[in-house]
């Protein structure tokens, strides 16, 4: 049997840099091992279903979208190196009650991801972001784009549990043992360049814009199209899930600004669900662009903005960027 190396010995040995972000990290790690729990036996428990209540997005939330987001709250708030917690399921960020000077980080999570798929056993998880903040610091400062992250990731609750993590250069992947301990199982993960896999919601195309059509057009026309190869098309429908796969073999994700979108920026939350993501995919050696720019970069203006997401295999990503280069110019953008 190999050694095995825990998460806690593997922050331990120095990998965040700093023994408070790796506390941080930590913390993020007990509250996914606890929701991996719950969703195990959830049914039985009687947390199928609606919460009966919708959150600030509009939507309407599920019980244990509510579950997930108390736990990041209990963990979370019994860190005092985390003084903010901004949660796709809260209105308003929340500020824990610290000592004077205490509590340098914040974290903005998407505690469910996916949870349309809860009701038929399909994959979900929880997605997380490390930022700085001032201590005492007011709501503009909490306003930092995706390039300032410190650590980012997320867990994917499937046929096992994946703890998906980077501190920006490189990232790890850990699976959660039986006594409820992640386990280093990867590390150094690097997304191919090439790949012919993609994922969208093809039931929007007649909202997608001329780039997203001429991309999936290519695609689908395979070896008798400009591609040149046959591709093959995956949408489960849970962010994390399928961004699990890309970084694992490879493909594509887009959720682009379609005209149905438009007006609310997107579809996809920047701070707690693209940048993270995005952060992840770049550590891997891939890209992730709104079709615009580089979604790392994007100014959030609120903490629940919304953002146009395409990321994944290099040589994929850069086939989008040259149709939104070539649909943008002749539109004069
Ligand atoms: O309903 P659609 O258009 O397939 O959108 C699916 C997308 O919405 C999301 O479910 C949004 O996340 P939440 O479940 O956290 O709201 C993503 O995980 C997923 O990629
Ligand atoms: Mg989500
Ligand atoms: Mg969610």
């Amino acid at each position: 049997m190999n050694s095995r190396t825990t998460l806690s010995a593997w922050l331990d040995q120095g990998a965040a840099h700093d023994p408070a972000l790796a506390s941080v990290v930590a913390s993020i790690a007990a509250a996914c091992a606890e929701i991996a729990v719950v969703l195990r036996t959830a049914p039985i428990e009687g947390l199928s279903g609606l919460a009966g209540a919708v959150n600030v997005q509009g939507e309407d939330q599920k019980q244990l979208d509510v579950v997930s987001n108390d736990l990041f709250i209990k963990h979370l708030g019994e860190n005092p190196a985390i003084s903010i917690l901004v949660s796709e399921e809260l209105n308003q960020a929340l500020q824990f009650e610290r000592e004077a000077g205490a509590g340098r980080y914040m974290v903005a999570c998407d505690p469910l991801d996916g949870s349309s798929n809860l009701d038929v056993n399909v994959t979900v998880g929880s997605i997380f972001s490390v930022l700085a903040v001032p201590p005492g610091a007011d709501d503009a400062a909490l306003l930092q784009p995706g390039t300032r992250q410190l650590a980012a990731g997320y867990a994917a609750y499937g046929n096992s549990t994946s703890l998906v993590l980077t501190f920006g250069k490189s990232v790890a992947v850990f699976t959660l043992d039986a006594k409820g301990e992640f386990i280093l199982t990867r590390d150094g993960i690097a997304i191919p360049a090439a790949s012919a896999e993609y994922a969208i919601n093809a039931a929007r195309e007649r909202f997608w814009d001329e780039a997203t059509r001429a991309y999936v057009a290519e695609s689908v026309a395979g070896e008798t199209g400009a591609a040149g190869k046959r591709y093959n098309m995956r949408w489960v429908g849970s962010m994390v899930a399928d961004i699990h796969r890309i970084l694992m073999r490879g493909g594509i994700f887009l959720y682009p600004l379609d005209s149905e979108t438009a007006a609310k920026g997107g579809r996809l939350r920047l701070m707690y669900e693209a940048n993270p993501m995005s952060l992840l995919v770049e550590a891997a050696g891939g890209r992730a662009t709104t079709g615009r720019g580089r979604i790392l970069e994007v100014q959030p203006t609120g903490i629940h903005q919304r953002v146009a997401v395409i990321l994944g295999s290099a040589e994929e990503v850069e086939r989008v960027e040259r149709h939104y280069a070539a649909t943008l110019a002749d539109a004069g953008e």
